[in-house]
């Protein structure tokens, strides 16, 4: 059995993080953190203020975390502290933040750390990779959107999508947004879409002279995510305690 406890319990992600792990029969929801007290799937959600006590007393093996981005780093301390292994899909973290969670997890626990937790994004991102190494002289416009309530942009999706055309093209600059005069140069456009009840759409745009190649990916149902999470649960008990991502757990 691995034992789970979720942060941000309350939240849409831990909701349905939640309803998969009380299903799943080789796992055990053993309760929740949130900024508020409450119930999640009959288990108790306790006050962020208390995560070391309800560690200590609940051993969980594995904290999911999909929380806010300054939240998160303090859940990652704690859940390092008590040896308790980690699933973090919350974005918007700064270089400095990417930094101390580094060195409280290295050499700790084990940890996925991924901005998109969905089978489907981890290809896209490959198809993304291939498609820069061909595809590097043509112009290159990054598009993501995302539900009216979403706290951080770009997403954190569109993000790595970034470190991934950097990687193989270079750093370029990056335009986000665009207004008034606008002859392109060797930029790298990045457009945000805020609306509605929208998952999550990305998309990367190669446009050549006489031709256009766009890959994109579109989340119909947060399910997708926190499936991906729970798997990433069951994988990474036990590993060597170091920051893993997604295509680690997928062998991509
Ligand atoms: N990697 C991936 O695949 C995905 C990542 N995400 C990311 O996950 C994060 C959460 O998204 P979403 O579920 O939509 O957001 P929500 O706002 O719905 O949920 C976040 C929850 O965390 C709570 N919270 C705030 N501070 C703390 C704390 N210190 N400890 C515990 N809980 C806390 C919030 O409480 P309150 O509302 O009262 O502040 C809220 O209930 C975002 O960063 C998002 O970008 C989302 C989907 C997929
Ligand atoms: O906040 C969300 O909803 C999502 N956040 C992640 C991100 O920032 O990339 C992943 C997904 O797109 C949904």
């Amino acid at each position: 059995m691995v034992k789970v406890v979720i942060s941000g319990a309350l939240g849409r992600m831990g909701t349905n993080i939640g309803r998969i792990v009380d299903e799943a029969p080789d796992m055990e929801l053993v309760g929740g953190i949130d900024v508020r007290e409450g119930t999640l799937f009959g288990t108790e959600v306790v006050p962020a203020a208390e995560i070391d006590a309800f560690l200590k007393e609940k051993k969980p093996d594995a904290l999911i975390d999909f929380t806010v981005a300054a939240a998160a780093v303090e859940n990652i301390k704690a859940a390092a502290r008590n040896d308790v292994a980690l699933i973090v899909g919350t974005t918007g973290f700064s270089p400095e933040q990417r930094t101390t969670i580094a060195s409280a997890v290295e050499g700790h626990v084990p940890a996925v750390i991924s901005s998109n937790f969905s089978v489907g994004v981890n290809i896209f991102w490959k198809l993304v990779r291939e498609a820069a190494r061909e595809l590097g002289d043509y112009d290159i416009e990054v598009t993501e959107a995302h539900h009216r309530y979403k706290k951080d942009a770009p997403s954190g999706t569109a993000k790595t999508i970034l470190e991934i055309l950097d990687q193989e093209l270079g750093s370029r600059e990056k335009v986000y947004g665009r207004v008034g005069e606008t002859e392109r140069k060797d930029e790298i456009g990045v457009h945000v879409i805020r609306g509605g009840d929208i998952v999550g759409d990305h998309s990367v745009l190669f446009a050549g002279n006489f031709e256009c190649i766009e890959i994109s990916h579109r989340a119909y149902d947060r399910a997708v995510f926190a499936q991906g999470a729970v798997r990433a649960a069951r994988w990474v008990v036990g590993r060597e305690p170091r920051i893993y991502d997604m295509q680690d757990v997928l062998g991509l």
